[in-house]
């Protein structure tokens, strides 16, 4: 009796709240689908059970209901990109979601740079690294980047002709682990010399984020999860150990500057840790002082953390998938060659200004960001206290609103009618017309791959510097038909999840070049 009392009660309750929900919230007004609008659940069915699917339903959405979704009970998904600049704008009017960032800080039990939710704390954050990731700082440490790639190629040239394969999806990701650790903290992870390639850390950082929608659904778990002992964890679920090593390792380091630094010990270059932790003072007005604090060892910790894991998938999926499109258009891998052989008749000269003034080359980088950009999805932020109105429907302050690279990317307005097709001649102006011009100039404000505003990415002329050499250097020492995509390997396979960032379905297959019936000319 008292059971079917408190059932009746709670049915009523959860009836109340829909109806709240649904007809009475400041959202009501908002189109969307019913069982989206009154609950997050089909959002965590799409990404948590379906593994990151949401961005792949969001268009359709979009078709039936038009630019402004509900896609939750607080949530609004916007596809018109002329909104982007207002969400994701200079001067942090439009903070991020606690509740969809909170849980990428769990497993690490500190703020790191992706997630502060304060605009002068972030901006302060952002002051001391900035300078380390600038284009001035790429320029200079380019030879970490030329060196890495110099390995990639030699370990591609003796895979193909001592087993005839290599395989691609891992060791591009070793690439990029070893560009990230070797130009942030000078201590290289070595990956490309281990004999997996390092598919273990790639791998745990992947699973890991499985998590991110079950705790993003239901923020309460994440303190409750923050508790639970890193043994446990490992035990309940084995990936979580190659993601724990990874910790300790930057954590060692940490603990090995900060010593050095005790003892007065001269760096052989300056690293991320001593930006950190022995800041140079700083000459804006806007924070107030000349000196910074330094930060403490954790805080550190956490941005190494970040700034690692931040930069490896990223860019080693979509080098990825440029030298797989490259590789599966001959046509695109034939006027790609050409035009790098011309630029460097010696490629012992390759170096990245040269690679940048290659017209059709940054032609194959922008379609290769744009098909597989390292986080497609919705990037949620909050709406100001003052309100927002995105095309003529009001969202009143604490609304979570967001946009998708994957929807900007797939725009047919912008791109024509066949968006889903590799073409780097979208960004070509040969011909120097007007015409062209304008299209290429609203692609490029369509192009978001890496984010805008003040939450931009930190690290994205390191990723630009690797694109170019990465896909530059094999092409120019790989010329058609010496090289192809391995025959069980189908575009299929490299179709994207998001999970935050961008995956290949966990039972995908990875990505394999073959070597064709020409590798002898390669020189
Ligand atoms: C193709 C490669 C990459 C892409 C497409 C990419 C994309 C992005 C995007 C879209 C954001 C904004 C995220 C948000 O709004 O929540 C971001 C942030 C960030 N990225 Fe990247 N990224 C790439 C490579 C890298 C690399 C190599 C690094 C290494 C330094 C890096 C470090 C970061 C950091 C630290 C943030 C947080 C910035 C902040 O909140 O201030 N990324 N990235």
């Amino acid at each position: 009796m008292l059971f079917t009392g408190a059932t009746a009660l709670l049915i009523l309750f959860a009836l109340l709240i829909v109806i709240r929900r649904r007809y009475f919230h400041p959202l009501s007004h908002v189109p969307g689908p019913f069982l989206w609008s009154v609950s997050s659940f089909p959002v965590l069915y799409h990404q948590g059970i379906e593994e990151g699917q949401l961005m792949h339903i969001l268009p359709a959405l979009h078709e039936q209901y038009g630019p402004v979704v509900r896609i939750g009970p607080n949530e609004v998904h916007l596809s018109n990109p002329s909104n982007y600049d207002k969400v994701y704008s200079v001067g942090y009017k439009f903070s991020k979601d606690p509740d969809f960032y909170g849980p990428m800080e769990g497993p690490l039990k500190t703020p790191i740079i992706l997630t502060i939710l304060s605009a002068k704390e972030h901006q302060i954050r952002r002051s001391y690294l900035n300078p380390f990731f600038s284009r001035r700082s790429v320029l200079d440490m380019e030879h970490v980047v030329r060196d890495k790639t110099g390995k990639l190629l030699h370990l591609l040239k003796s895979s193909l002709v001592s087993a005839g394969v290599f395989d691609a999806h891992h060791a591009i990701r070793a690439f990029s682990v070893d560009v990230i650790t070797e130009y942030a903290y000078a201590r290289c992870w070595n990956q490309m010399d281990q004999g997996d390639w390092g598919a273990g850390y790639q791998l745990a950082i992947q699973d890991v984020q499985l998590f991110f929608p079950w705790l993003q659904t239901f923020p309460f778990l994440v303190p409750l999860f923050g508790l639970i002992p890193d043994w446990v964890n490992t035990m309940v679920f084995p990936p979580f150990k190659k993601w724990y090593d990874s910790l300790t390792i930057v954590r060692a380091a940490v603990t090995e500057v900060r010593k050095e630094i005790s003892l007065g010990i001269k760096p052989a270059r300056r690293t991320i840790f001593h930006e950190l932790m022995d800041p140079a003072p700083l000459d804006a007005p806007e924070f107030g002082s000349k000196t910074r604090e330094p930060l403490s060892d954790l805080s550190i910790f956490a941005d190494a953390v970040n700034v690692t894991g931040a930069g490896a998938e990223t860019t080693g999926s979509t080098a990825g998938r440029g030298i797989f499109e490259v590789l599966s258009n001959p046509e695109v891998h034939l006027k790609l060659s050409g035009e790098l052989v011309n630029a460097f008749p010696n490629p012992e000269d390759i170096d990245l200004l040269s690679l940048e003034k290659l017209p059709y080359l940054r032609g194959v980088i922008k379609e290769a960001l744009r098909l597989n950009p390292g986080l497609p999805g919705h990037l949620p932020r909050v709406v100001p206290s003052s309100g927002a109105t995105f095309d003529d429907v009001a969202l009143p302050p604490g609304t979570v609103v967001s946009m998708s690279a994957w929807l900007m990317h797939h725009d047919a307005a912008i791109f024509g009618p066949d968006p889903t097709t590799f073409d780097p001649e979208r960004w070509v102006n040969e011909s120097n017309m007007k015409e062209v011009e304008d299209r290429i100039w609203a692609q490029e404000k369509c192009l978001v791959a890496f984010g805008r505003g003040s939450r931009n990415c930190l690290g994205q002329a390191v990723a630009m510097c690797e694109l170019f050499y990465t896909i530059g250097t094999v092409f120019r020492h790989f010329p058609p038909g010496s090289i192809d995509v391995h025959p069980e390997f189908s575009r299929e396979d490299l179709q994207l999840t998001e999970l935050l960032l961008g995956y290949h379905p966990r039972k995908a297959r990875k990505f394999k070049i073959v070597s064709g019936r020409n590798l002898a000319v390669v020189n």
